[in-house]
């Protein structure tokens, strides 16, 4: 199973994805899709000698979402993308595409809910618990099924940076698993 993983930043989740796989080798990180010349994900894709590609804004709503380039990939990782996914990707990958949202779903979810944006709100709320949300992307923001969540405490103390900072290691311990074993279900639906 060939995976691409989609990122705009840092690029942490896509990192732990890629060392996951080296040890369970029947999935792949094929190739890692970029909108930002700039990000850190794509030093991570060159240290691990992955195909990288990155996107322009036209050609990605107007134009063949990069189809043409998505030959080779069974199923699209959004780890840290900022961009909403066009309709005509969604329709090109049903159910095989998957997004983390550092949040408990379906609170906190949404247009412009994303990075520190989320944990700001979580604080301003004093919700006692955070976590992170794995699901399939549809074509509404943060909306699709729920595959995983995972929760943590929210501390009195805490700043956005630090409920940041556990929230990623949540996502690290848990998003290529998860990969992982939605991948064995997709393999035992198409058997039957
Ligand atoms: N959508 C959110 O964007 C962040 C990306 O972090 P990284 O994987 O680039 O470090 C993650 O917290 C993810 O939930």
């Amino acid at each position: 199973t060939n995976l691409t993983i989609f990122a705009s930043g840092t690029g942490s989740n896509a990192q732990k994805i890629i060392e996951y796989f080296k040890a369970h080798p029947s999935i792949s990180v094929g190739l890692i899709v970029c909108n930002n010349p700039a990000a850190g994900v794509l030093d991570i894709a060159r240290d691990n000698n992955i195909d990288t590609l990155i996107i322009e804004r036209n050609r990605f709503f107007q134009g063949d979402a990069y189809l043409p380039e998505l030959k080779d990939t069974d199923i699209i990782i959004l780890a840290g993308f900022l961009w909403k996914i066009p309709g005509a990707l969604i329709r090109a990958f049903p159910d095989k595409i998957i997004n983390i949202h550092p949040a408990l779903l379906p609170k906190y979810g949404g247009k412009g809910m994303y990075g520190s944006n989320v944990h700001k709100a979580v604080l301003e709320n004093q919700e006692k618990e955070s976590g992170i949300t794995i699901h399939l992307v549809d074509e509404e923001y943060d909306h699709g099924r729920h595959l995983f969540q995972a929760k943590c405490a929210v501390n009195r103390e805490d700043c956005a940076d630090r409920l940041a900072q556990r929230i990623h290691l949540l996502e690290h311990k848990h998003f290529a698993k998860v990969i992982e074993d939605y991948v064995k279900e997709l393999q035992a639906t198409s058997l039957q």
